[in-house]
């Protein structure tokens, strides 16, 4: 065992356990962060070059993280010397009195968040190459964009490092013996920390069972579509082609989404947000392509300069909780464990925020952010009145 004891140890380097590891090293605590995979992967959740940006929520506490988060996207920007936002608007579709539309639209006009209403008969001129469902209303949250995200995670490992952090990559946790202070044993080796912090994506309850816990938690693989543009530059970010969003049924997670052509020159990403249940080792023995019905149905329907047919399919997963809210919040027995879990396949772009919450709860600070919507309680079954 190393004779060193961190300040803490993060379990996980995508970017929820990269950001907490930046903001201790930042904040000069001895930090460790310990990854499975050898760094980069594209087995969890983080991996790709896109991830929307946006305001545009359904809940006033998202908005309010949202708006810190930008902010701090901004200075890591600064530090990296590295572009990882880009402006393109969001725009968000659905019926006026759908729940998910009219939820957002609500709670961006409530907040005063810079946003665009329109109207069908312009609709066109401002986004070309579209139909716009019938019955259905359509704004654009202007200051959404584009997060990316491989640039991300890198340059906040880079940042980390630089003040001072520990990265092993390669080294996959087997045991957590907790504890005033706990210890982690990998293949390699034995570290112990004052206090521990688990963001380990889709692996998450297989960590928690080292320290007699499960969380309800759910993970999904989602293909990551992409589209041929039939005439080259049609949806590009390049032609201000915006990211959007649509609830394509009754549920309020049955969203279609895209990005505009970027990473790969020529094809749009659109994909669904219901995926299917897997086992996050044996990610690619989920072979159901429904989702892809959906997307062909749709792209065939609105988007008519794309191929209805993808031309490139990637994967990644997504880790769910019931309520689709994360879990921020220390381990229920353990108090310097603390849990970052359950993204539900709309973290990404809270990373930073994410990350000072967490190290917030790991160094016994009182949370910039109201926690209480993400508290580990609010799965527990009410007790009987008896
Ligand atoms: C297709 C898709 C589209 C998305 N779109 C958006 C979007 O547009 N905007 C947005 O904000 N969010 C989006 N998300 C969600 C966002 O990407 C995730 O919420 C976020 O990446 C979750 O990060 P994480 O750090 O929790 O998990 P992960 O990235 O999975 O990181 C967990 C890490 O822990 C490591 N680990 C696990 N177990 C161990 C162990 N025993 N020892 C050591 N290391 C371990 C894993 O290897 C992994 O690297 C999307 C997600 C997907 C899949
Ligand atoms: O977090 C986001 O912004 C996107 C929206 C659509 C579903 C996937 N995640």
């Amino acid at each position: 065992m190393s004779s060193q004891i961190y300040d803490c140890i993060v379990i996980g380097a995508g970017i929820q356990g990269s950001c907490t590891a930046y903001y201790h090293a930042k904040n000069n605590k001895k930090t460790l962060l310990l990854e499975q995979f050898f760094l980069p992967h594209s087995r969890g959740s983080s991996h790709g070059q896109t991830r929307i940006i946006r305001k545009a929520y359904q809940q006033d506490f998202y908005l309010r993280m949202m708006e810190e988060s930008y902010k701090l996207w901004a200075e890591l920007e600064r530090d990296a010397g590295v572009q990882l936002y880009r402006c393109t608007g969001l725009l968000v579709m659905g019926p006026e009195d759908g729940q998910y539309y009219s939820a957002v639209k609500d709670v961006l006009q409530r907040n005063k968040v810079p946003t665009v209403m329109l109207k069908r008969e312009e609709f066109n001129q401002h986004i070309p190459n579209f139909n716009l469902v019938s019955g259905e209303n359509a704004l654009v949250d202007t200051s959404a964009g584009v997060l990316y995200a491989d640039k991300a995670l890198d340059s906040l490992q880079r940042l980390f490092q630089s003040h001072g952090g520990v990265i092993k990559d390669g080294e996959k946790v087997t045991g957590i013996k907790p504890g005033p202070v706990v210890t982690v044993t990998t293949a390699s080796g034995a570290y112990q920390a004052k206090s521990l912090v688990i963001t380990a994506g889709p692996w998450t309850n297989t960590l928690l069972s080292h320290t007699g816990m499960a969380l309800p938690l759910k993970v999904e693989k989602i293909n990551v579509c992409y589209w041929r543009e039939k005439v080259p530059g049609s949806y590009d970010v390049h032609n201000r082609f915006p990211c959007f969003s649509r609830q394509d049924g009754p549920e309020v997670d049955q969203i279609i989404y895209g990005l505009p052509s970027n990473e790969y020159p020529g094809l749009m990403k659109v994909c669904y947000h219901i995926g299917k249940e897997t086992d996050p080792d044996a990610r690619d023995n989920q072979t159901d392509q429904s989702d892809i019905q959906v997307l062909q149905r749709f792209v065939a329907r609105c988007m008519p300069g794309l191929v209805p047919v993808p031309a490139v399919v990637e994967s990644c997963l997504y880790t769910l909780t019931p309520d689709n809210h994360f879990v921020l919040d220390c381990h229920p027995t353990y108090s310097n464990i603390i849990i970052g879990a359950g993204f539900s396949g709309h973290g990404f772009k809270f990373g930073p925020v994410i990350g000072k919450i967490l190290y917030e709860l790991s160094t016994g600070q009182v949370p910039s952010h109201n926690l209480s919507p993400f508290k580990i309680t609010r799965f527990q079954t009410p007790k009987s009145a008896l």
